[in-house]
C-alpha cells in the first residue's frame, strides 16, 4: 500500500472533507482517494478544494518582493470529497460495489489511487468487476481515477486493466445519448465503442450510421471503416457483414471497394426516387399536419388515376406499388402536372376542368399545388425541363423532370415527352370514367401521337426496401449522405428509418427478440426532437425516442447540447455518456443525476461519465473511452497475424494436398 495522502477531517452533510498530510500531493478535481476498512474500501471523489495561510494577506503583499515571509507558517489544505462507492467482499470472486450511505470514520487515513500501484489496481478491477450487469458484455472505455488534462498524463489516471463492460444489445433499444461540446470526442468514442463492439462480442447489432461528414466511410488504412471491417474479421463469434452506401448524384459512379475478405463492402450510387412517400417528404419539410393530409389526398388522387388509365401494366407499376399505393414516382410527376395538365385546367375561369376540379373539390386549389411543386422539386434537388414536341408543323412545350443535380433519380418515362405525354392523356381520360366530369383542358400536347421509345423505366442503383431488408437481415450499414445536399440526405435517412419501424411494427414480440437490436448512430437526432418538433406525429426519431424500445431500435444520439432536447424524450434515454461541457443547462441536467458537475467542465477528449440502469451500480462511473484511431495499432497487428495464420495453413493443405497426389502417382 502507497503512503496515505490526508485523513477523513470532518463530515459536511454528504461530504467530507479530506485534510491533506502529504506535501507532495496536490488535490485535483475529480481525483478519486481510497479508505479501507477491514473487508472494504470507501472511494471518494474530490470535487473541491480549500487551503490558506494562517496569516493575514497584508503581510505577504507587503514583502513580496524580497522573500517569502512566511516560511514558517502552518498550512492546512483540505479536498471536497463526496461519497462515491463502497467496495464489499474485497477478497472474493464477487465483489460487491454499492453506494455508500455511511462516511468513513473521521481520522481515518486516506490515500489516492493511482495506476501501478497494485492496490490502486486491485481496487479499479474490484470495481470494473462489482458493477458489471449480467449477459455478453463487451468493453467500451477505462475505468479512471481523475482527470488527465494532457495526454502525457493518461497513465497517471487511466486503469488499462479495468475496463467498463456493457452488454450493447441490452442497453441500446433503451437509447444512448453521448453528449459533450465540441471536440469533446463524441463521435471518435461512438466509433471506438463500434469496433469494440465488432472485434469482442458474440452477440449481433445492427448499426445503423448516418454518416453526414463521410467520417465513418472513410476507408483508407486505419480509416474507422478499414478498422471495423478488421475487426469484424478478427472475431470469430460473429459472422456478420456491413455495407457502406456512398450516395452521390452523378449517374455512372457506381464504384464498389471490398475491405478485409468482403466484411466491408463500399458501394457508390443513386436512388431510385420509387421508394420515398409522402409522410418521409412532410417530415424533412416539416409540414403540419393539415398541409401533410392535403399533400397525400393530392398524392391519392394521382395514383388512383393512374391506376384507372389505360396504360400498360408494366408502366403502371412504376407509379404504384403491389398494394396499389402511389410510389415516389407520382410524387415527381406533381411537379409536371402543375406545368402540362392543370394551368390549362380552367385556372382563373368560372368553370373549373379535368383533373384540377377534382383536386379542387378536395379543396386543393392552385395555389397549394404551386406550393407542393416548389417544396418537392427544391427538397428532392429535382427541375423541370422544356421539351420541345412537334405536332405536324407546328412545335409545342412539354414540360418533362430533370434529375440530373438529385441522388433520387426518376423513371425514364418521365423524362420522355412521348412517354409523359401518353401518361397524362390516360389520366385526363381516366378523370370521366373515375369522376365522371367529362371537360377536358386545351391541352397543347393532346394531339401528338408519336409513339415513345422508352425501354428502361426504372432508374437509381439503390432502393430503400433494399437497404432496409439488409438492416433487418443485421447488417450494420453506413449511409454515406455527405456527397449529396443535405435535404436529400435527410429524405433518404428518414424514409429508412419509418420503412424500419414499420417493418419492425409488423413483426410481433416474439419475433422481435429473436432478431438483433438495430442502433440508430446519428449526430443531427436531436435537432429532431427539440420540444417544437415531438410534436409531429410524422416525426419518426421522436416515435422510436419513445416506442423503438418495443421493437428492438434503438437511438444512439450524439449532441453538443442535451437538453436542447425535449424534457420527456431525454428521459427515454436510459444510458447516458456526458463529456466535456461548459453548457450551465446540461451541468444542471447530468448533476440532478448524479454527475459531479463541478468536473465536467474540466475533462479531457473522451474523459466522461456513463450513467446506466444496465450497470449493477445505478451511478456514473468515470471513464475514458478510447478513441478508434486509438484500437488501431492492437488491432493491425492482430490482423497482420490473423492474415499471415490463414496463409500458412493455407500453403500446408495444399502442400499436404500434392504430397497426396505424389503418393498416389507413385502407388499407379
Ligand atoms: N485520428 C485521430 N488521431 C488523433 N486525434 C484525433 C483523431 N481524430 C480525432 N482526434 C481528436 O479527437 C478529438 C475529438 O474529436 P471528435 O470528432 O470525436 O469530437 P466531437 O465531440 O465529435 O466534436 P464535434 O462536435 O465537433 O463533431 C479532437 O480534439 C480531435 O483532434
Amino acid at each position: 500500500m502507497s503512503k496515505p495522502i490526508g485523513l477523513i477531517y470532518s463530515w459536511k452533510t454528504d461530504h467530507v472533507e479530506v485534510v491533506l498530510t502529504r506535501e507532495n500531493y496536490r488535490p485535483g478535481i475529480g481525483d478519486i482517494l481510497y479508505t479501507k476498512q477491514n473487508n472494504r474500501y470507501v472511494l471518494l471523489q474530490i470535487v473541491g478544494f480549500e487551503g490558506e495561510l494562517p496569516i493575514g494577506s497584508g503581510s505577504i503583499v507587503k514583502d513580496l518582493e524580497e522573500a517569502p515571509p512566511i516560511y514558517s507558517a502552518e498550512t492546512s489544505m483540505y479536498a471536497n470529497a463526496y461519497l462515491f462507492f463502497e467496495i464489499r467482499n474485497i477478497n472474493s470472486e464477487k465483489p460487491l460495489v454499492i453506494k455508500p450511505y455511511q462516511p468513513p470514520p473521521l481520522n481515518t487515513p486516506v490515500y489516492v489511487l493511482h495506476p501501478k500501484d497494485p492496490e490502486s489496481e486491485k481496487i479499479m478491477n474490484l470495481l470494473s468487476k462489482g458493477i458489471t450487469g449480467e449477459g455478453e458484455t463487451v468493453p467500451i472505455g477505462w475505468l479512471r481515477s481523475g482527470i488527465a488534462p494532457a495526454k502525457e498524463l493518461r497513465e497517471e489516471k487511466y486503469f488499462t486493466n479495468a475496463p467498463l463492460n456493457l452488454d450493447l444489445s441490452l442497453s441500446i433499444p433503451k437509447h444512448f445519448l453521448v453528449a459533450g461540446q465540441t471536440g469533446a470526442g463524441k463521435t471518435t468514442s461512438v466509433m471506438g465503442i463500434i469496433i469494440q463492439w465488432a472485434r469482442n462480442s458474440g452477440k449481433n447489432i445492427a448499426w445503423l450510421i448516418i454518416d453526414r461528414h463521410g467520417e465513418y466511410s472513410k476507408t483508407e488504412n486505419n480509416g474507422f471503416a478499414d478498422l471495423l471491417a478488421k475487426a469484424l474479421f478478427m472475431n470469430d463469434k460473429l459472422e456478420v457483414k456491413a455495407k457502406i452506401y456512398e450516395f452521390t448524384v452523378n449517374e455512372g459512379e457506381n464504384r464498389t471497394k471490398s475491405l478485409s475478405k468482403d466484411t466491408v463492402v463500399l458501394l457508390s450510387g443513386t436512388m431510385n426516387i420509387s421508394s420515398i412517400s409522402v409522410y418521409d417528404l412532410a417530415n424533412v419539410l416539416d409540414l403540419s399536419p393539415d398541409k401533410i393530409s392535403d399533400l397525400e389526398e393530392t398524392i391519392d388522387i394521382i395514383g388512383s388515376l393512374i391506376k384507372a388509365s389505360k396504360i400498360d401494366d408494366a408502366w403502371k407499376r412504376v407509379f404504384l406499388n403491389e398494394r396499389d399505393e402511389p410510389t415516389g414516382q407520382v410524387i415527381a410527376l406533381l411537379p409536371i402536372l402543375v406545368d402540362n395538365v392543370f394551368r390549362y385546367e380552367g385556372i382563373g375561369e368560372q368553370k373549373k376542368k379535368g383533373i384540377y376540379r377534382v383536386l379542387l373539390n378536395a379543396g386543393i386549389d392552385i395555389r397549394k399545388l404551386r406550393t407542393y411543386r416548389r417544396l418537392i422539386l427544391g427538397t428532392l434537388g429535382l427541375s423541370r425541363k422544356t421539351a420541345i414536341v412537334r405536332v405536324g408543323e407546328a412545335s409545342k412545350p412539354v414540360t418533362v423532370i430533370n434529375d440530373n443535380s438529385s441522388v433520387f433519380k426518376v423513371s425514364p418515362l418521365l423524362k420522355d415527352p412521348y412517354s409523359l405525354i401518353m401518361i397524362m392523356k390516360a389520366m385526363v381520360n381516366a378523370v370521366s370514367e373515375v369522376y365522371n366530369i367529362r371537360e377536358k383542358g386545351a391541352y397543347p400536347w393532346l394531339g401528338i401521337n408519336v409513339k415513345p421509345e422508352v425501354t428502361v423505366i426504372e432508374s437509381g442503383t439503390f432502393s430503400i426496401d433494399k437497404i432496409v431488408e439488409n438492416i433487418n437481415n443485421g447488417e450494420t450499414v453506413i449511409l454515406d449522405v455527405s456527397k449529396i445536399p443535405l435535404g436529400q440526405g435527410d429524405v433518404i435517412v428518414q424514409s429508412i428509418i419509418r420503412r424500419l419501424f414499420e417493418s419492425r411494427m409488423g413483426l410481433g414480440v416474439d419475433r422481435i427478440k429473436e432478431l438483433p437490436p438495430i442502433a440508430i448512430v446519428s449526430e443531427e437526432a436531436p435537432l429532431y426532437l427539440s420540444p417544437d418538433k415531438v410534436r409531429s406525429p410524422y416525426n419518426v426519431f421522436a416515435r422510436i425516442a419513445r416506442e423503438g424500445r418495443k421493437f428492438g431500435l434503438g437511438l444512439i444520439a450524439i449532441t453538443q447540447l442535451a437538453t436542447q432536447i425535449e424534457r420527456q424524450i431525454l428521459a427515454n434515454f436510459n444510458t447516458i455518456i456526458a463529456l466535456r461541457t461548459k453548457f450551465v443547462s446540461d451541468i444542471n441536467y447530468f448533476s440532478n443525476i448524479g454527475i459531479p458537475g463541478e468536473t465536467l467542465t474540466s475533462l479531457g477528449d473522451r474523459e466522461g461519465y456513463l450513467y446506466t440502469p444496465d450497470l449493477r451500480v445505478k451511478e456514473p462511473i468515470p471513464i475514458y473511452i478510447p478513441g478508434y484511431f486509438e484500437l488501431a495499432e492492437d488491432l493491425s497487428r492482430e490482423y497482420l497475424e490473423k492474415i499471415r495464420n490463414v496463409k500458412e495453413t493455407e500453403k500446408k493443405a495444399l502442400t499436404q494436398i500434392f504430397k497426396n497426389i505424389e503418393e498416389e502417382d507413385e502407388d499407379i
